[in-house]
């Protein structure tokens, strides 16, 4: 045991500060060049993106034609859908939105929804994509007239969804590659996988984009320039066609594009159900050269069924059939347009420019009982028996209903018809299983069966990297935060006087570090937020495990998080003159174990701020979560308020349950134990420590004699050869626990499994109850 004379003469906090600073600064220049000059940027740190597009690319750019050998389905796959449902019963009274919806797509058909908005378009588009969690479901679908159920669901269709959630720090290229190694079967070599992804960027006229960054708002607010609202859907619907799934659902897909645009996307589409692929997309007003791509449509409205068919057999059906109209293109433009008006309630619809319209929700539910008998007539009897038509309230419609999900093969066969989806038309397509994509059926069968989890992990590192290095307030700034803070922290508590004199100042330094070090994790907050927003994306699309994202996330961020704590505790470690370890400590030198357990308790509180946005449905929520565990927290550490102040003395057994309380008592260990304090000359008025004597020395009455009093005071004056007060009565004074540094270690580390295993549950939970 050693006498700690003096201050620490350690000046390890200017390296620190130094590299702390060094490390922002090349971070943000990073950020800085990426928002400033994106593409250069991105080609100098990226052999990869460098190349130029070929004049063939830039070719099939300009006229948006998809690449001939890309598309072709190497599955058909049919649906059909019988009397589904949805109602909300949340709201009084009930809210039907879908009610007795029938309909049928086959391999090679393009099928447009239509309806005005409210009608129920998005709700048929989840229903069908097995998507939908919310409201009572009613109703069958049938895969290629057999069972449909979430694993084929997800293993043989993709969605696109009407908001793109891409993230704004990567490029395009980026995007697609990291699509690509999600998606696309591991065996696939690299020119393979850059050749498609080149061909879809091209199809879709973003190939002379493609080194663009996406763009939009970071987590903590900051906007980066990229691309525009219509270049980002473009690219949201390229990254879902990459896998060239057998069935693709698009909710809006042409909704903010220019006309030119709009129409690459549906001319691709179109080649792709040429190809045999299935496309099912909602749409609002399309124009003419769009509507004469696709080939079915449903039209609904008030959540009721008015068609479902061929698209040239429409307008018959509501003029001849139904006697609404006439129907003029000259005077009403585009059918699909017309149809709009015509079935929109909403408004005042003169007579002289509409001619027989329908105008009231009476009008909608005979059109759509009408449509309905026509199509039972025409599609056989096993429907019929289900059909309940289109004036059920919610409540009669759900009775009799069945799940959408995991239907039977005996429901299947009982209302299956065999002979109502034939899909002929793509069978005949030459060389469909020779020459699909110039991959291997073998190829086919690892996409559909997904990539390995490992290969998940390492494209969602990657990823996670990206995002975290780019974001010039994630790494850059949240390092100057923590070392900014340090220095505060060192400043304010910058070494006077002896050891003796600055206990009680070092014990405050350690008690604004733990505290600092539970507030800060906060600047977290909109990170977790976002990145929910990112996975829950990802998750409805089946996309990658969540225990593959959960590792990546925690292997990128885990480093980037000990240097955060180091910059900070290093800093005060050193301004504020702690001790110097290598002397008679339980393990290691104090800094070393100074340093291992600030750090877990840094992470201890960083990880109760991502499991508070994992839990919650909002920020402001997880706000609320998380200040609430602080609070209590802090109580309970045993640092602002002492226990002996406490009247319930039962309230002190409570701290084992503040993870701020352990890494205090162990940062109070590391300084103090082992250690002693030359007092002969006198225990410092300021600070002093007479009171403690009587406590350890409680049978001495002499000590309460006004002679030893004096004594204490000033030893050396009193012939004492020395004076040394013990550190072991330090730490007793200021709390600490009794267990081991090692000890205390092991608590914070498994207070920080359990906080993982339940952010993971959270996270796990937040898919299960995914409702839309
Ligand atoms: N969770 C919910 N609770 C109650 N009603 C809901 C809920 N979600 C959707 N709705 C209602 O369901 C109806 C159909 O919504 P849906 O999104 O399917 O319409 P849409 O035809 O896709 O509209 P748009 O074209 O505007 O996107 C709307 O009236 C909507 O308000």
């Amino acid at each position: 045991m050693q006498t700690e004379e003096g201050t620490s003469s350690l000046q390890l906090w200017i390296p620190v500060i130094l590299c702390a600073h060094f490390f922002s600064f090349s971070f943000l220049l990073h950020s800085w060049n990426l928002s400033r000059q994106g593409n250069a940027f991105l080609r100098l740190f990226s052999k990869k993106t460098s190349r130029k597009p070929s004049t063939e690319q830039l070719h099939q750019q300009s006229t948006m034609a998809p690449a001939k050998g890309l598309l072709r389905s190497r599955q058909l796959v049919s649906l059909r859908w019988f009397d589904l449902g949805c109602c909300y019963d949340s709201s009084n009274p009930h809210k039907v939105v879908l009610k007795g919806c029938y309909g049928k797509v086959c391999p090679g058909d393009m099928m447009a929804l239509l309806g005005p908005s409210g009608s129920g378009k998005t709700t048929l588009l989840d229903m069908l994509a097995l998507r939908k969690s919310l409201g009572k479901l009613s109703g069958k679908i049938l895969m290629n007239e057999g069972p449909y159920d979430r694993a084929s669901c997800q293993r043989l269709t993709a969605y696109i969804p009407q908001e793109e959630v891409l993230p704004p720090v990567m490029s395009c290229i980026e995007v697609m590659e990291s699509w690509s190694h999600l998606v696309l079967p591991e065996s696939m070599n690299k020119v393979e996988r850059r050749r498609l992804v080149d061909q879809v960027l091209a199809a879709l006229g973003l190939l002379p984009k493609k080194d663009v960054l996406v763009g939009g708002e970071l987590p903590g607010g900051l906007v980066l320039k990229g691309l525009s609202g219509g270049e980002k859907k473009r690219l949201s619907v390229a990254a879902g066609l990459l896998r060239q799934p057998a069935v693709i659902f698009l909710d809006e897909p042409t909704t903010g594009l220019d006309s030119h645009s709009s129409l690459g996307i549906i001319k691709y589409l179109s080649a792709m159900a040429a190809a045999g692929h299935t496309i099912v997309a909602s749409i609002h007003q399309p124009r003419a050269l769009i509507w004469s791509h696709f080939s079915q449509v449903v039209v609904l409205s008030q959540g009721c069924m008015l068609y479902s068919g061929p698209r040239s057999r429409l307008v018959p059906w509501l003029t001849e059939g139904l006697g609404y109209g006439p129907y003029n293109p000259i005077k009403h433009g585009v059918e699909a347009d017309w149809v709009l008006d015509l079935v929109n309630i909403g408004f005042n619809k003169p007579k002289r420019y509409y001619g027989n319209s329908m105008h009231n929700e009476h009008h909608v539910e005979e059109a759509a009982h009408l449509f309905l008998s026509k199509y039972l007539s025409e599609h056989g009897h096993g429907a019929q028996d289900e059909a309940p038509g289109c004036t059920l309230s919610c409540s009669t419609t759900l009775q009799n209903s069945v799940s959408v999900h995991g239907v039977s093969q005996a429901a299947a066969g009982a209302v299956m018809n065999p002979a109502s989806c034939t899909p002929q038309r793509v069978l005949a397509l030459p060389g469909r299983k020779s020459d699909i994509c110039r991959m291997t059926e073998d190829h086919f069968r690892l996409t559909e069966r997904g990539v390995s989890w490992w290969t998940q992990v390492a494209t969602l590192s990657r990823r996670e990297l990206l995002l975290t290095t780019r974001n010039p307030t994630d790494v850059a700034g949240r390092t100057l935060l923590f070392s900014w803070v340090g220095i505060l922290v060192g400043a304010v508590f910058y070494p006077r006087g002896t050891a003796l004199s600055r206990l009680r100042s070092v014990g405050n330094a350690m008690t604004v570090e733990t505290i600092a070090f539970n507030l800060l994790p906060y600047v977290y907050m909109s990170l977790y937020t976002s990145e929910k927003r990112f996975f829950i994306a990802d998750a409805a699309s089946g996309l990658y495990k969540i225990s593959a994202f959960y590792v990546a996330k925690l292997l990128v961020r885990l480093p980037f998080a000990v240097i955060n704590s180091l910059s900070m505790t290093l800093t005060v470690y050193g301004m504020a003159g702690l001790r110097i370890g290598g002397r008679n400590v339980e393990w290691g030198p104090a800094i070393a174990e100074h340093a291992v357990i600030s750090t877990l308790g840094y992470l201890v509180a960083s990880q109760v701020i991502q499991l508070s946005a994992y839990l919650t449905t909002n920020q402001d929520a997880a706000f609320m979560v998380a200040i609430a565990w602080t609070a209590v927290n802090l109580l309970l550490s045993d640092t602002i308020l002492r226990f002996f102040y406490f009247t319930m003395t039962w309230f002190e057994k409570l701290k084992y349950l503040s993870a701020m309380w352990y890494t205090y008592s162990g940062l109070v260990r590391a300084q103090y134990l082992h250690s002693q304090y030359n007092c002969s000359s006198g225990l410092a008025s300021n600070y002093t420590f007479t009171h403690l004597l009587p406590k350890l020395l409680p049978n001495m009455q002499s000590l309460q004699n006004p002679s030893v009093q004096r004594q204490l005071v000033n030893p050396a004056g009193n012939a004492m050869s020395s004076c040394l007060l013990d550190g072991g009565s330090v730490v007793e004074y200021f709390g600490a626990s009794t267990l081991s540094s090692q000890h205390i270690c092991i608590c914070l580390l498994v207070y920080l499994i359990i906080l993982h295993l339940a952010s993971y549950a959270a996270l796990h939970a937040s898919v299960k109850t995914l409702r839309r």
